[in-house]
């Protein structure tokens, strides 16, 4: 495909690009250099950079090039300069021993022109204050306590009903996992505004998913600038832009609007929903007369896109990955079934406070995280300033891709990285989790995931209710489900489709 591209691009740009490589990397090859650029896995073409190396899938080549060059690469993706950090020192001297350095977002066309930088796109004072202010936000609305664990059981109600409409007929969960923990996000930003019902509402939530994968067909344009002169929308981004400005209009602004009016009308004090947390927190502002504050509109409504993007395609990957590891493991599945008739019966549904008995689930649970490694370079981070890092130069811009990959799949920390055993992250009694600080599915540092107790609490739920309910079967003579991934945004399961048969009718 890329030389394909070549063809496409004019020969004197071409020998001009090449030039100007070939005077960088003898740069950066200057043995004199007391710090050079870390090894890269080979020749940077003009244009392309190390583009022409990457497969459709490059999740084993990064790993590969992690075991020969490693702990630190650098890599020309099209025009940037991006250092991929392997193993866990690693990253965690970078993004917690050098949080100052390593803790912004890179700007890159796309990102720019959706997220016109607001909400979590941003870096610097704008940045820390939306994380603040969201964290302090969610946690009011009991972020991980029994106040947001009725809003994820309701919809758990929901989402099983769902489920036997196929009355044990094979279908691929993905959609209806999508569908519900979108809900929870709707639930909690927008508190009472939601409506399970609204057909309007579930329109707009499940154009999310369509702009999440539109999105990965744009990234290319973050790297190769030329191709953004080709005419027509080859790679989607008029588009993804589109559907970026209906969700904002006609669902968050909409939204936002009715919630100004409530409060006006009620004099609301408490926080039902993040929409009203965050409009108290800008009338906050205002009053304190901060005018330049970045908590204002324009970033509620990023922030709360945000919210959505981040918290749906990867709790839903991650339940589609735990269904098809239990479909593969049936013994595993028994033994979490079994945990459950003796802790928690057949008669109530489980709980999160059960997990303190449900121990075994709740292994499963992080065994699933760490073999499925759905993102395996997190979110890239940037290099704020020049550094040199273990005798190495990152420049300021850099991209940086934690590879979490090298630590959730390593030999080294988890001995038999590729077999599914829930049982090493329990002591050997079995009774006690074995907390280990290379679990790292959310990343480390300053930027890591601020929706964790969330997932958490939402993959135990989800999961837990599924195996206490349901025989999880494959349709007749269909072969097990495969473990090779989709390599995007989040590293999917290859569709499959599953049989929920009650265990009630067996
Ligand atoms: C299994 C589910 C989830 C996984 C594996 C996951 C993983 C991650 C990772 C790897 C990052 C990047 C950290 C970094 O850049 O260093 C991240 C960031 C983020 N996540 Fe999650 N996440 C999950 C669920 C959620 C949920 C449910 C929410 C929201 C309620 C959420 C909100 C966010 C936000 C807002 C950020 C950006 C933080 C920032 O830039 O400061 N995530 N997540």
């Amino acid at each position: 495909m890329f030389l394909e591209l070549l063809s496409c691009i004019g020969l004197t740009t071409v020998l001009m690009c090449l030039l100007v490589r070939l005077v960088t990397i003898l740069q950066g090859s200057n043995k004199t250099n007391p710090h050079p650029l870390p090894p890269s896995p080979g020749i940077a073409l003009p244009i392309l950079g190390h583009l022409y190396l990457l497969e459709t899938n490059p999740r084993r080549q990064f790993t590969l090039w992690g075991q020969r060059h490693g702990p630190l690469l650098s890599l020309y993706l099209g025009n940037r300069l991006a250092v991929v950090l392997y193993g866990f020192d690693t990253i965690k001297e970078a993004f917690v021993k050098h949080a100052d350095i390593f803790s912004d977002r890179p700007k890159t066309f796309v990102m720019q022109a959706l997220g016109k930088d607001k909400g979590f796109v941003t870096s610097g004072p704008s940045w820390r204050a939306q994380r603040k202010v969201t964290i302090s936000i969610l946690q009011e609305l009991g972020l991980g306590t029994s106040v947001m664990e009725e809003k994820v059981q309701e919809e758990i109600s929901r989402f099983l009903d769902n489920i036997d409409t196929f009355h044990g007929q094979a279908f691929n969960p993905r959609q209806l996992t999508m569908h519900s923990v979108s809900n929870i996000i709707c639930a909690l930003v927008f508190g009472s505004g939601f409506r399970h019902d609204d057909p309007e509402i579930a329109r707009y939530t499940s154009l999310f998913g369509d702009q999440l994968s539109l999105l990965e067909g744009t990234v290319i344009l973050n790297f190769l600038p030329i191709l953004r002169m080709l005419p027509g929308d080859l790679f989607g981004l008029q588009k993804t832009l589109r559907i970026a400005a209906q969700i904002e209009n006609a669902l968050i602004k909409k939204q936002l609007e009715l919630r100004k009016k409530d409060i006006e009308a009620e004099d609301i004090k408490d926080v039902p929903d993040f929409l009203t947390g965050y409009i108290r927190e800008i009338r906050a502002h205002k009053a304190a007369d901060v005018n330049t504050s970045p908590i204002n509109e324009e970033n509620l409504v990023a922030v709360v896109a945000n919210l959505f993007a981040a918290g749906t395609e990867t709790t839903s990957t991650t339940i589609c990955w735990a269904l098809l590891y239990l479909v593969r493991h049936p013994e595993v599945t028994d033994r979490c079934f079994q945990e459950m008739v003796e802790h928690v019966g057949l008669d109530r549904r489980p709980t999160y406070k059960d997990r303190q008995q449900l121990k075994y689930m709740e292994a499963t649970v992080m065994e699933v995280q760490r073999i499925s490694s759905i993102t395996p370079f997190s979110l890239h981070h940037t290099a704020s300033r020049d550094i040199v890092f273990r005798d190495y130069l990152i420049p300021k811009g850099t991209i940086i891709m934690p590879s979490l990959d090298s630590i959730l799949l390593s030999s080294e920390i988890w001995g038999d990285p590729l077999n599914f055993r829930p049982g090493r992250f329990l002591d050997a009694t079995g009774q006690s989790l074995v907390k280990r600080e290379e679990f790292v599915p959310f990343c480390i540092g300053r930027r890591s995931c601020l929706g964790e107790a969330l997932a958490k609490m939402e993959l135990f739920l989800f999961l837990s209710t599924m195996i206490q309910k349901y025989h999880f079967r494959l349709p007749e003579g269909a072969p097990l489900p495969t473990l090779e991934d989709r390599f995007g945004l989040s590293c999917t399961p290859l569709p499959y489709k599953l049989c929920f048969i009650p265990r009630a009718h067996i």
